[in-house]
């Protein structure tokens, strides 16, 4: 059975109608998207073309103009859902003064983690990317791509229900790259709902469905099978070119 056929009634993401204005330019426009329970959704799309600030509306970080969104059945922003989800933003949001360790225990301590259980979900989030033996370093001291790994180490930190995560490969060496999509895989075997932000195509055909965006409308979702078939490419890169994408995915 397919994710989506064995979804439950509720989807984790709900967004409905969504527009987003900066001044007198409308960066979202009527953005309607379902994401169900255990879907791996790529949002696809030029530079500037709107993903990031979907994203931040879905997190709560951000609040639309016009229009709802729900994540987990809640409608948000709601600061007590930061507890039941993953984010990993595209700039990361670490305190450089600090250790890894340290930078792991504050984020931990805020979705309510502790103890050992703390200890173990450091350690196992720390193997993921690969930085075990960089735990008491200081994150100033830390490479782009370190920096970029410890942000996922810290969104995969609480083993939530649903991660959502703006690029989260950008800066990572193919090998790693790799790694990180198997556990991302596994995850989702879990029942992990998962929600990125890539340019990387290989990285879109390994979703489930893909949400192309292009100036702010959501211009075409599907598997990449029938994205692909919608615009008779061969590739998701011809596709997203053909669907107004552009140069740069
Ligand atoms: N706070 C803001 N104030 C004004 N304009 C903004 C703000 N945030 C985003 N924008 C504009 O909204 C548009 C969409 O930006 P967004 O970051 O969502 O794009 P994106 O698709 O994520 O791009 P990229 O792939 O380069 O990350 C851009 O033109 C950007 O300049």
């Amino acid at each position: 059975m397919s994710p989506i056929q064995a979804s439950s009634a509720v989807p984790v993401i709900d967004v409905r109608g969504v527009t987003r204005r900066f001044g007198s330019r409308t960066v979202l426009d009527g953005v309607t998207l379902l994401v169900e329970r255990g879907e791996l959704f790529g949002l696809l799309g030029p530079s500037g073309s709107g993903k990031t600030t979907l994203i931040k509306l879905m997190t709560g970080i951000d609040r639309a103009d016009e229009g709802t969104v729900r994540m987990l059945g809640e409608p948000m922003p709601k600061l007590a859902m930061l507890q039941r989800f993953g984010y990993m933003a595209q700039s990361d949001a670490l305190y450089g003064e600090l250790t890894a360790k340290e930078n792991l225990t504050f984020f931990g301590a805020l979705y309510g983690l502790k103890g050992e259980r703390m200890n173990k979900r450091m350690q196992a989030a720390m193997a993921i990317v690969d930085l075990e033996a960089h735990l008491n370093k200081a994150v100033s001291a830390y490479s782009g791509g370190m920096k970029r790994r410890l942000s996922l180490a810290i969104a995969l930190l609480h083993e939530p229900e649903l991660l959502v995560l703006d690029e989260p490969t950008v800066g990572i060496d193919p090998v790693l790259r790799q790694s990180i999509w198997r556990e991302l895989g596994d995850m989702r075997k879990r029942g992990t709902t998962i929600v990125l932000t890539t340019h990387v195509m290989d990285e879109a055909e390994k979703c489930d469905r893909l949400g192309l965006i292009r100036d702010g409308k959501l211009t075409a979702t599907g598997s990449p099978e029938e994205i692909k078939r919608q615009s008779g490419s061969a590739s998701i890169e011809d596709a997203f070119i053909a669907l107004g994408g552009g140069a740069r995915a």
